[in-house]
């Protein structure tokens, strides 16, 4: 589960055939003390209605040393209404709260990266990588080469990967495999954690297995470990949040609490990644005793048909909550397409929107259209989307943007997946800094800003890490104009402290957030006693 946060890779799917962009979702563990009693009873009940050949006692004991600080539990586990087992408030959670933080099981760069240059140790991008000699491993560093990580797995190859005469060394395949090396290279202990796990029901194949045994002579006990690992890391493992600056490979992991945490496409957590990778999740909302804790495995402003389809791709089921009940996504209407009939201007939306196979409705004419319609022009949406030159956001093609307008309403998911980039590049790219803005760009971003904070919170997913940002964003362009014209500071200047500390609390210690947001809330933020004109300093800097 990944939690892309919040970009949505806008409309690249094609319901239809399900294909789409990754998913996303992250959770966390905690190390530590012990659960307490009653978190330990319900989670020896839930594990043991497993097949688990283990001591559940021991593999619970296990799970707490992945917790961190977990002397005062507020969470259980128990059987959940959603599917299988979910992780549940044992008593009232507080919008802010920390509901517990874990370790990461294993990290590794994710196999989709495998093509990029970087050190399989340190997982930074450098042009310096280069094979080690023994092993193959792409390392960038003497460092990283004598570090204990890679000495273990550079061992475990060589007694254990017999290369095939003529084969030749294939690092790319390696750094696609590294992950289930590192499962392999677990204790014994560690590897029964595995088997508390829900695993993926499907089989799928994995064509870089069938390429390492082209190259090696993989023993038939670790083929079958790393098919089990795919199964449960498939349905388990998040796409840990990265930070662009540090020019690393995004990178995913098993956390093993957080992987009790279900989905709801209206989550109350919201995950922070810290530069440790330990996971920690927060409530973005009030949460009552006996009340689901959920994220969300996908990004927050997909839309229905797009969510749905990639659950169901990724993690075999079908959301039934209440947002994808609702054709509107809570007045949102994310999904919502043009009426097809050119002299009306209503708009399509699903009339039962859990149905793929039920027909969509103009909510002006009443014209019906039958799925396979909506689906045909998805797949084109998606295409004509997939054909911008996204981070060239002010040479989006008009042409292509005008097309789209035929398609879809302004409300439509790509639209706000197209403003939120935009939200995120103008004043934050090389040429378009925020001095270098001019005033209309200026105030397309401000009013950006607001238009996407609009939707977010009729949403209801409360304080998410998306919210943050933009209140981050909505602060940067107000603390601009305040600095061009100092006579609009006064007026401006509640706005600009409430939105930096608002954004502060929801993105604080997060690997992902800006560099600058704690020097912000410094300078700008509420209680500051630094005259006006030192206050700016830090947008000079
Ligand atoms: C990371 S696990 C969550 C914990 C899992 N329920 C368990 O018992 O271990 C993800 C799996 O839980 C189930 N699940 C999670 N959220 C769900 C939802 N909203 N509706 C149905 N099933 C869900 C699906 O089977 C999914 O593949």
């Amino acid at each position: 589960m990944e939690q892309m946060r919040f970009i949505i890779s806008s409309g690249y799917f094609h319901i239809g055939s399900c294909t789409s962009m990754s998913a996303g979702l992250a959770a966390s563990v905690s190390r530590g003390a012990l659960l307490d009693p009653p978190c330990l009873a319900v989670f020896q009940h839930s594990i043991g209605s497993r097949d688990m050949a283990h001591s559940t006692a021991e593999e619970t004991a296990l799970l707490t040393e992945y917790l961190e600080d977990s002397a005062q539990t507020v969470w259980t586990i128990k059987q959940s209404a959603l599917g299988g087992r979910g992780l549940f408030a044992s008593q009232p959670i507080k919008n802010g709260t920390l509901i517990f933080k874990n370790n990461p099981l294993v990290t590794a760069a994710r196999a989709d990266r495998a093509g990029d240059t970087y050190c399989c140790v340190c997982y930074k991008n450098r042009d310096t990588c280069y094979n080690c000699d023994k092993c193959f491993l792409a390392i960038c560093s003497e460092e990283c080469k004598l570090s204990s990580e890679h000495e273990a797995e550079c061992t475990f190859i060589i007694n254990n990967w017999k290369p095939k005469s003529g084969s030749g060394k294939h690092s790319e395949v390696l750094k696609i495999m590294q992950i289930y090396l590192r499962f392999l290279l677990l204790t014994d202990k560690q590897k029964k954690l595995l088997s508390v796990l829900q695993k993926s029901t499907s089989d799928t194949k994995i064509p870089e297995l069938d390429t390492l045994c082209s190259r090696y002579e993989i023993p038939n006990d670790q083929i079958s470990f790393i098919k089990f690992v795919h199964s449960v890391i498939k349905i388990n493992s998040f796409r840990i949040a990265s930070n662009p600056d540090k020019k690393k490979v995004p990178l995913r992991g098993l956390y093993p609490l957080s992987a009790f945490l279900n989905h709801c496409c209206v989550p109350n957590t919201r995950n922070v990644f810290d530069n440790d990778y330990s996971m920690a999740v927060y409530a973005t909302k009030d949460i009552s005793v006996g009340e689901e804790i959920v994220t969300c495995y996908t990004g927050i402003l997909w839309c229905t048909p797009a969510r749905r389809c990639q659950l169901y791709k990724t993690k075999q089921f079908w959301c039934m909550c209440e947002r994808c009940k609702d054709n509107t996504e809570m007045g949102t209407k994310l999904s919502a397409l043009k009426c097809f009939n050119k002299e009306c201007v209503g708009i399509l939306l699903p009339m039962s929107p859990l149905d793929q196979r039920a027909e969509w409705s103009c909510d002006n004419c009443g014209t019906k259209v039958v799925p396979e319609e909506i689906n045909a022009i998805q797949s084109i949406l998606g295409s004509l989307v997939g054909s911008l030159d996204l981070d060239d956001q002010f040479r989006l093609e008009p042409a292509i943007l005008a097309r789209l307008a035929n398609f879809i309403p302004y409300t439509n998911h790509i639209f706000i997946d197209l403003r939120l980039r935009l939200v995120l590049k103008i004043g934050f790219t090389q040429g378009l800094k925020l001095n270098e803005l001019s005033e209309s760009r200026l105030a397309l971003k401000e009013s950006l800003c607001r238009g996407t904070l609009r939707t977010v919170a009729a949403l209801g997913v409360g304080d998410a890490h998306l919210r943050g940002l933009l209140l981050y964003h909505l602060h940067a362009a107000l603390a601009e104009r305040a600095r061009r014209l100092p006579d609009l500071y006064e007026e401006l200047k509640s706005e600009i402290e409430s939105t930096i500390e608002q954004a502060y609390y929801i993105l604080q210690g997060d690997i992902s957030a800006p560099p600058d947001l704690e020097l912000r809330r410094r300078y700008l933020g509420p209680g500051c006693d630094k005259p006006q004109e030192e206050r700016f300093f830090i947008l000079d800097a």
